[in-house]
C-alpha cells in the first residue's frame, strides 16, 4: 500500500519516523514520503523527515502547550502551507495518506482533525488517521483533549486506528519510558500492514532470521483488501503476535491458530476490542511450512471472535522460522475500552466545564453522535 505519512505534534512526528524506518529497514517501501508538522520548533529537530513548523507567528515555535483549540486554530491558518508541502510527496500513485497523532496534547490533537478534513476535501484518496490515546494515568486534560479529538476524527478521516498507550506497557513502565518501545510496536503492526500489498525485496525480516524469497515474495494480500476492511469508516485497531514454526505444515495447525488468538486477544493496541464490523487477517510465514488448514481455521475464529461475517484474510510468504498473525480490526466504537475511555474523557471535559456530573452510564457509539462531548471543529 503505497503510503505518504504525516506526524503532526510531538508523537505524530516520532512515530511516522519509527514507521518511515521500519519499511525502510524491511525494504518494503510501502511507505514513499513522511512529512512532520509541529508547533514546537524543538520537536522537530532532529527528525529525519522533512517538517513544516506551523503557527509561528501565535506561538513564537514553542508549542501550543495542550491547548488543543489552538491546535486546531493554528493548523488552519498554516493548512496550504502544510497542503502545498505534501502536494510535492502525494502522488497518483499514492494509495493511502495516514495522518499520525497523539491524541491527548494540543497540536497534534487539535491539528490532525484539521488536516484529515483538508485533505479529504482536496484528495481522493483515502485518509486514515493512527491516533494514540493517552494512558490512563496521564491526567484529565489530556483525556478530555482526546475525546474531543476523538470524535472530530472520527468523523473526518476514513477510519481511525487507534493505539492505546497503555496497550504495550510493561508492567512498571512509566508511559514515558516505555514510548520508544511502543512506538516500535506501532511501526512493526502498522509496517507489516501497508507492506502486507507490496512486493519485497530480498532482505532478512528479523523474524526469527531469514531472507525473503523474491520467487514467492507476491503480495497474496491485496490493498483493496486493506482499503475495503476499512471501508466501514469509523475506529479500528491492530493486533499481532508471532511465534516459533515447525518445519512441517501439518505440525503448524494449532500454531497459525493460537499465534492468530494471542494476536487478536492479547496483541491489539486496543486492549479488550474484538468485537468488530470487518476483519482482515494476514498470516506470514515461510511458504512451504505454513499451514493453509491453519489460516483457514484461524480466520473462522476470529469471524466467531469478532461477530463479523467480512472477514478478508491471506497468506504472506516470508522465509522466516516464525510465524505471525497480523489482525486489522475494523469498526470497534462498541469495545468495552471504547466506552471506558469516552466515560472518562466526557467526565474530564464536564469537570473542566465545572459542571455536575449527568447521567453517568453512555452508549460510547452515541457518544460520537451525541453532544455530550464536545466537536473539536
Ligand atoms: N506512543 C507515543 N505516544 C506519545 C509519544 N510522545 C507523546 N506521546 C503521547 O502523546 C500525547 C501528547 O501529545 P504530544 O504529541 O506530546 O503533544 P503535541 O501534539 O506535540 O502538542 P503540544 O506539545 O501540546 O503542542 C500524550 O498522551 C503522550 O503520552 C511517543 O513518542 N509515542
Amino acid at each position: 500500500m503505497k503510503t505518504v505519512l504525516v506526524g503532526v505534534g510531538q508523537a505524530g512526528g516520532k512515530v511516522a519516523t519509527a514507521l518511515a524506518e521500519f519499511d525502510d529497514e524491511m525494504g518494503f517501501r510501502a511507505v514513499r514520503d513522511a512529512l512532520a508538522v509541529n508547533s514546537a520548533k524543538a520537536d522537530l529537530q532532529g527528525l529525519p523527515l522533512d517538517t513544516v513548523l506551523i503557527g509561528q507567528d501565535v506561538v513564537k515555535g514553542h508549542g501550543v502547550g495542550a491547548d488543543n483549540e489552538l491546535g486546531a486554530e493554528v493548523m488552519a491558518n498554516d493548512a496550504e502551507e502544510v497542503m502545498s508541502e505534501l502536494s510535492g510527496k502525494i502522488g497518483s500513485d499514492t494509495e493511502a495518506i495516514f495522518v499520525i497523532a497523539g491524541l491527548g496534547g494540543g497540536t497534534g490533537s487539535g491539528g490532525a482533525p484539521v488536516l484529515a478534513k483538508e485533505l479529504s476535501r482536496v484528495y481522493d484518496t483515502p485518509v486514515y488517521a493512527i491516533g494514540i490515546l493517552p494512558g490512563r494515568d496521564e491526567g484529565s486534560l489530556y483525556q478530555a483533549n482526546a475525546g474531543r479529538s476523538l470524535k472530530t476524527l472520527a468523523r473526518e478521516a476514513d477510519a481511525t486506528i487507534l493505539i492505546d498507550n497503555d496497550a504495550w506497557r510493561e508492567t512498571g513502565d512509566s508511559v514515558a519510558e516505555g514510548m520508544a518501545a511502543i512506538n516500535e510496536s506501532i511501526a512493526r503492526r502498522i509496517g507489516l500492514l501497508l507492506a502486507a500489498g507490496e512486493p519485497v525485496e530480498d532482505r532478512s525480516l528479523g523474524l526469527g532470521g531469514g531472507g525473503i524469497d523474491r520467487d514467492v515474495a507476491q503480495s497474496v494480500v491485496d490493498t483493496s483488501e486493506v482499503i475495503n476492511t476499512l471501508r466501514s469508516g469509523g475506529l479500528a485497531a491492530v493486533g499481532y503476535a508471532e511465534s516459533e514454526a515447525s518445519e512441517e505444515p501439518d505440525e503448524n495447525v494449532n500454531v497459525v491458530t493460537s499465534t492468530t488468538r494471542k494476536a487478536l486477544l492479547s496483541g491489539t493496541s486496543l486492549p479488550g476490542a474484538s468485537e468488530a464490523d470487518a476483519a482482515l487477517l494476514v498470516v506470514a510465514g515461510r511458504p512451504d511450512s505454513l499451514s493453509r488448514k491453519g489460516v483457514e481455521r484461524a480466520r473462522s475464529w476470529v469471524e466467531e471472535e469478532t461477530g463479523s461475517m467480512e472477514v478478508r484474510g491471506g497468506d504472506y510468504p516470508l522465509d522466516s522460522d516464525r510465524i505471525s498473525s497480523l489482525v486489522l480490526l475494523s469498526g470497534v466504537e462498541r469495545s468495552d475500552r471504547i466506552q471506558e475511555f469516552m466515560d472518562r474523557a466526557a467526565d474530564a471535559q464536564a469537570e473542566s466545564h465545572d459542571r455536575t456530573e449527568g447521567q453517568r452510564k453512555r452508549d460510547a457509539a452515541e457518544t460520537f453522535q451525541n453532544d455530550e462531548l464536545d466537536d473539536l471543529l
